[in-house]
């Protein structure tokens, strides 16, 4: 170093600092997130060599929040998803928690247990499938295939009456979809009309709200007393019902729940709405295996729950506590442009995962044993001590459990029962209901009550976890850190599908949350560091990966933002007159890195079967992520561990994925959430760092730099490579313009910074 000047020599020092701590990191964050891949794993199950009489029961357990946010009748088409999967009617119980608390979503839910009477019984008619009704009628437009069926791919048993069956279903799914959103349109002007009366505080806002009582209401009955397999609008034309005399056409039970809330006491979001569920389907049907669904997942493979069964009576199956299934999305925008499907995580990390100690619960399309929610050991690690000896203790504590007895009752079965066929006895069956309808739904009610869980372990160390707003890693990292395992379900076709946003800010705020909610678990005693013998070392690695990677942002923004900045901002390029470089050696290096890094991706991308395409837009999205929701999450966590400010669960919106009526329109304005533009203050950093380094490369290209040749094209090549991970986010902000523009980009960009830099250099001159 030939010093020319102090600022000088202490702006290098920093830099050399940052970028040693820096190397260091991304090599750490490297190695965390490489480690766990080291062993990947893909199963196949077979569905067909279940014996149908020893099926297990199951409990679906969809959640519902807000229903301007979530329509209603997006969730009335996962309810009948399920109600028409293919499974015993009488082994299954889908239940709906309504965390509004809405007369909208109930009567949704009642609306489409109606319509379930025709629905159920034509799909296994005619073996349709998916099973969503707004999925099978209308298809979106990256379904490239039709769903016209052909005679070689029909499954159901009346070939030759399915057009005309459509056509009547069909029908009266349009009249069901009518009333549904007549419902909802009636429900935003009552809205509208309490909140000009002054009284919108009795009234729901915006789903978290706060003040209403519980309720439980069994929708259809075990026993179906509600099957109206010919129900139709009233004005039904005799000769047009459909021949339902080879059909099955019971209905599985279904139960709408909305647990109390009251102001000031805190319901726990999501996992508090699924924990109710827990205990109120306990005392109802205590299924030896829940299925949780967001309302917006839908069963898009009839055969998803035996699935998901096959995994958990297998042999070796006792010790996995949840089945993950790949979470797949509808209506994503062709180019993927925010990297939704995130093919990287579901098709890379999750079967490598299933090769160590399984998946990462994702939060919904999973099948969890209820044994293992209420907390106790998994097989292997029960023994020695004897088989239940620890559930019997454990259950007479109603501090863990909290006081009824009926329930206590019920997770006591849960946790003795045998749940695998060849464990003897009436295995594979379920434990008996124990109670009539009346006094379960009494009980029920209790269970749902708000103070039920004062003072009991729930949320801590039974059901699913509290104190974060990614309830899910949370919940499966607790499940794995007991002993337990978890397997990956991949089916053909996706055994549920569901949506995400579109819109860059939603998607930033969801991404924000995700990480967030991975620093709290960082910042919490369920950090994996502090895990014991039981989770598997690689496990291990790779819940630190999930817990810390949002603190990469910090690195990347010193990186792409302040390095390429002072050099604008101080008018002279520091590095050049106190650094000396080998730059052949450099470059080698620098070469080699590049090197290996490609291979590794193309390794990947070549064993995981994902395109190109998807890797490099999980690594623009990564990069837009790291300069915006990274950055913010590691603030709102800073915040939280220092002040204490809780984080809060902000709703990701389904609303653009319903259209409203006419089949017609819906192609082209499908995409509208893509083009429109809301700002956020996330965008401003990623703005920030496109705006400088674009400034930056146009400069070195200006030959404005006085450094040499290599410095200058390494460093316009760095410049580039930021920029390009940022287009998306270009895209993004550029909202429509981004439809006939975006050629143009860089273009305009050049031509705005470059007159930027020449006003900077004036400003420098004097
Ligand atoms: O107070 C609440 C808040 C949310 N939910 C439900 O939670 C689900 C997930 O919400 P969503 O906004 O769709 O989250 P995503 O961004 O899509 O969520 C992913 O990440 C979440 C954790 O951050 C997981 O819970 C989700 O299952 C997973 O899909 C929805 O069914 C909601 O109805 C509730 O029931 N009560
Ligand atoms: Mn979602």
């Amino acid at each position: 170093m030939g010093s020319t000047d102090a600022d000088d020599t202490n702006i290098v020092v920093a830099m050399w600092t940052v970028s040693i701590a820096g190397e260091l990191w991304f090599a750490l964050m490297w190695l965390l997130d490489q480690l766990p891949k080291m062993k990947p794993v893909r199963r196949a199950v077979d569905v067909a060599a279940l014996e149908e009489s020893l099926l297990p029961t199951i409990d679906v357990l969809v959640t519902t929040a807000d229903p301007e946010k979530e329509p209603p009748l997006t969730t009335a088409n996962t309810v009948l998803s399920v109600l028409a999967a293919d499974y015993p009617a009488g082994k299954l119980t889908c239940y709906v928690s309504d965390d509004a608390g809405v007369a909208l979503t109930r009567e949704a839910i009642a609306e489409a247990a109606q319509f379930a009477g025709l629905w159920v019984p034509f799909c296994r008619k005619h073996g349709v499938e998916p099973r969503n009704p707004e999925a099978y009628f209308n298809p979106g437009v990256d379904c490239n295939k039709t769903r016209v069926v052909t005679r070689g791919d029909y499954k159901g048993r009346a070939w030759s009456e399915l057009a005309r069956d459509r056509r009547r279903v069909r029908r009266e799914y349009e009249e069901l979809r009518l009333r549904i959103n007549a419902l909802q349109a009636g429900d935003i002007k009552r809205r509208r009309c309490a909140a000009a009366d002054g009284n919108a505080t009795t009234y729901w806002r915006r789903g978290t709200v706060e003040d209403h009582a519980g309720v439980v209401q069994v929708v259809i009955g075990q026993s179906s007393g509600l099957v109206l397999p010919q129900h139709g609008t009233g004005d039904v034309d005799r000769c047009n019902l459909l021949d339902l005399s080879s059909v099955d056409v019971r209905l599985p039970a279904l139960v709408y729940l909305c647990r109390e809330k009251r102001h000031g006491r805190a319901h726990h979001g999501k996992a508090g709405a699924l924990n109710a569920l827990l205990r109120a389907s306990a005392v109802i049907s205590n299924a030896p295996f829940v299925l949780n669904l967001d309302c917006d997942h839908y069963i898009n493979n009839s055969q998803a729950l035996r699935a998901g069964v096959c995994h958990m009576l297998d042999r070796r199956g006792d010790d996995v506590a949840f089945v993950q299934f790949p979470q797949r999305l509808d209506g994503v925008d062709p180019a993927d442009r925010y990297a939704n499907h995130n093919r990287v995580f579901f098709d890379c990390t999750e079967p490598g995962l299933d090769g160590l100690q399984g998946p990462i619960y994702v939060g919904t399309g999973c099948m969890f044993r209820r044994a293992a929610l209420y907390g106790i050991d998994p097989p292997r690690w029960r023994w020695p001590h004897g088989d239940d000896t620890a559930a019997k203790d454990d259950v007479h504590q109603p501090d863990k459990f909290g006081d009824s007895m009926a329930f206590l009752h019920t997770a006591r079965a849960a946790m003795n029962h045998p749940d695998r066929s060849s464990s003897g006895g009436g295995g594979g069956m379920s434990p008996p209901c124990l109670f009539d309808e009346a006094a379960a739904i009494l009980e029920a009610t209790a269970l749902v009550s708000s103070g039920y869980e004062d003072r009991t372990a729930w949320g801590r160390d039974i059901g699913w976890m509290y104190g974060t707003v990614t309830e899910d890693v949370a919940t499966g990292f607790c499940l794995h850190r007991r002993g337990w395992r978890s397997a990956y379900c991949a089916t053909a076709p996706d055994a549920f599908r569901g949506t995400a946003p579109l819109n860059l800010t939603d998607r930033l705020h969801q991404v924000l949350r995700w990480a967030a909610g991975s620093l709290e678990i960082f910042f919490s005693r369920n950090n994996p560091l502090l895990a014991g013998r039981r989770l598997h070392p690689l496990q291990r690695v790779a819940y630190l990966n999930t817990a810390v990677y949002p603190f990469t942002s910090v690195f990347v923004m010193l990186y792409c933002l302040c390095f390429p900045v002072i050099p604008l901002v101080t008018g002279k390029e520091t590095t050049a007159g106190v650094v000396s470089v080998d730059w052949s050696t450099y470059i080698a290096f620098l070469a080699a890195l590049m090197l290996t890094l490609a291979m590794v991706a193309m390794l990947e991308v070549r064993w995981s079967g994902i395109r190109l395409g998807d890797w490099w837009r999980n690594e623009q999205f990564w990069m837009v992520s790291a300069t915006s929701a990274y950055l913010a999450a590691v603030a709102q966590v800073a915040l939280k561990v220092a002040a204490g400010k809780e984080l809060s669960f902000k709703l990701t919106s389904k609303r653009q994925h319903v259209t409203d009526g006419s089949s017609g329109g819906r192609g082209k304005d499908k995409f509208a959430e893509l083009y429109a533009v809301r700002w956020t203050t996330l965008m401003i950093p990623p703005a920030m760092v496109l705006a400088v380094n674009v400034a930056s490369m146009v400069a070195g290209i200006e030959g404005r730099w006085s450094r040499n040749g290599v410095a200058t094209i390494l460093g316009v090549a760095f410049n580039a490579w930021v920029v390009v991970h940022l287009y998306p986010f270009a895209l993004g902000i550029m909202g429509r313009w981004s439809k006939t523009w975006s050629p143009l980009l860089l273009l305009v960009a050049f031509l705005t910074v470059r007159l930027l830099c020449v006003v900077l250099q004036f400003h420098n001159m004097n």
